[in-house]
């Protein structure tokens, strides 16, 4: 169990970046975290992982207090793994060597084995013995990844490690991650930009807004049921409408054209999309709504909305 018990921290006196986060999560969950630019998502995984001294509470793992740098003298714990943007490789080992090396509890045969479907799975087998400091960006992105596979740690904190990846390498190096941490039971943490990215990763979510985990909660209550526009907003188009003194938040895909009832609106646009066509409307109130259907509504001048039932 990772436990942060009332996490505070700050780089400097006038800016408080995390502000009492407790938080308690088990081995085989995958956590997702989304929030504001800048709302202190890297510096909780750092904190996580020991990298940095919290200024108030703790972390700890299966009971044990994760020591940050002020405590240990190599900073870091050896059952939490980061992959951030810094990427940390042995930037004069070869690709193959830096995946190997962190290859420990195999024997010989199953460690190159393993070693192979790493570098498969992330694509660099083409440049096995190239040295990580000669290769791209994406590249080393996608080795740090395997780097922090390999290493088969109790505990995986993924700072966007998607960043500088093509859909084709997002979808099936996430499905491999998720298959391995129910193979392993790992713990994972995931900070992404992407909403849609952490509700298809992501058992369980955590808003993080200003400091302040401001909301725990499944991605379907996240995605049916936001508390505020702004938090909605992360996880997909999302209409706002007044209706007397309250405002609704409804999802694209939540309402239906009726004939009479619900709210009136204009239509203005339908977009193709595929599998499925977008329509655009504004309401008397001049607030503009979006609605997903699988064809354009664009034959209907005014139409009402009905909410349409959301049960999972
Ligand atoms: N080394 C540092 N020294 C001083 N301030 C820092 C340092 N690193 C981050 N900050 C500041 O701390 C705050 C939180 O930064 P952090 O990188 O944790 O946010 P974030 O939520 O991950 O942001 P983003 O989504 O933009 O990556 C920001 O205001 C940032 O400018």
């Amino acid at each position: 169990m990772l436990s942060l018990d009332t996490l505070y921290f700050s780089y400097s006196k006038e800016h408080q970046v995390l502000k009492g986060i407790s938080l308690e999560l088990k081995p085989g969950e995958v956590f997702g975290i989304v929030g504001s630019s800048g709302g202190g998502k890297s510096t909780f995984l750092k904190i996580v992982a020991g990298l940095l001294d919290a200024t108030k509470g703790s972390v700890s793992w299966n009971g044990t207090q994760v020591k940050g740098p002020s405590q240990k003298l190599v900073p870091g714990h050896e059952e939490i793994q980061l992959v951030n943007q810094n990427f940390s490789l042995d930037l004069f080992h070869t690709v193959k060597e830096n995946v190997l090396l962190k290859i420990l509890h195999l024997p010989e045969k199953a460690r190159l084995q393993f070693c192979y479907e790493l570098l498969d799975l992330v694509e660099l087998t083409h440049i096995e013995d190239q040295q990580a400091r000669f290769i791209s960006g994406g590249e080393q992105q996608r080795l740090a990844i395997a780097r922090a596979l390999a290493m088969e740690s109790e505990v995986l904190l993924l700072d966007e490690p998607f960043s500088h990846l093509d859909a084709h390498l997002r979808l099936k190096i996430g499905a491999y991650i998720k298959q391995l941490i129910e193979i392993r039971n790992t713990l994972c943490i995931l900070v992404s930009h992407e909403g849609a990215e952490v509700m298809q990763w992501c058992s369980k979510i955590g808003f993080l807004d200003k400091g302040k985990l401001t909301r725990v909660d499944s991605p379907h209550e996240f995605y049916f049921n936001p508390t505020s526009f702004n938090e909605g907003a992360y996880f997909g188009e999302l209409n706002e409408v007044k209706e007397g003194k309250t405002k609704i938040l409804f999802r694209p895909c939540e309402y239906k054209a009726v004939e009479k009832g619900g709210i009136e609106v204009e239509f203005m646009d339908a977009v193709f999309f595929g599998a499925y066509w977008k329509s655009f409307f504004r309401t008397n109130n001049g607030e503009t709504l979006v609605l997903y259907a699988n064809k354009s509504l664009k034959k209907i001048k005014r139409i009402g909305l009905k909410k349409k039932s959301t049960k999972a």
